[in-house]
């Protein structure tokens, strides 16, 4: 387990694989999302070859951050609200209904993004996430995410 203990870490082997925060996925982000207070944080740093207009992010890099810091804060928000440790049985395990990002301005190549999450609303199996990507002060895309937990089904 990493030394941060993030969310993407308890997630079963099984459900490890994602492109976006799958532990087990050598070609995907592997993106580390933890508790700040209330909201939910991962720090990403781009690489070169995930460049749109040169010096700057593709936005499909910054859209899936999006989607799987939310997906992650669903799920961490579902183990919070019903009081039990992210490793405990059954496990919640969310999938994106929904995906919508809006690019504010151009997000740098260089160095480090912060990706902050909320949750706005729990519902039954659905968590309603808003989700800022931001480079140094400024903040370059917002998004919002529908949450649903995976049916058993899934497929
Ligand atoms: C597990 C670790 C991996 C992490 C995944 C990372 C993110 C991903 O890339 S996941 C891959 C992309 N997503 C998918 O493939 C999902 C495909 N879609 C599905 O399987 C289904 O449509 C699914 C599961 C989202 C919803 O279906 P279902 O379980 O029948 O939902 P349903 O019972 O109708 O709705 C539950 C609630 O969600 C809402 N909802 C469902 N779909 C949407 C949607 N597209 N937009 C908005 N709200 C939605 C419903 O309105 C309902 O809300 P309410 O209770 O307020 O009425």
């Amino acid at each position: 387990m990493d030394a941060i203990d993030a969310f993407q870490d308890h997630y079963p082997d099984n459900v490890a694989h994602c492109y976006g925060c799958g532990s087990q996925n050598p070609h995907g982000h592997q993106i580390k999302t933890v508790w700040d207070g209330d909201e939910t944080v991962t720090r990403f740093t781009p690489e070169p070859y995930h460049t749109s207009v040169p010096g700057y992010a593709y936005g499909g890099l910054i859209a899936s951050l999006i989607d799987c810091h939310s997906t992650g804060t669903a799920a961490a928000a579902m183990y919070r609200q019903a009081g039990r440790d992210m490793d405990s049985l059954p496990a919640f395990r969310f999938v994106t209904g929904s995906l919508h990002v809006d690019f504010l301005k151009p997000t740098p190549l260089a160095g480090e993004l912060v990706i902050r999450g909320r949750v706005k609303e729990i519902k039954g199996r659905k968590v309603v996430v808003e989700t800022t990507v931001s480079a140094g002060d400024v903040t370059t895309a917002r998004g919002e995410v529908v949450a649903v937990q995976m049916p058993e089904n899934f497929g």
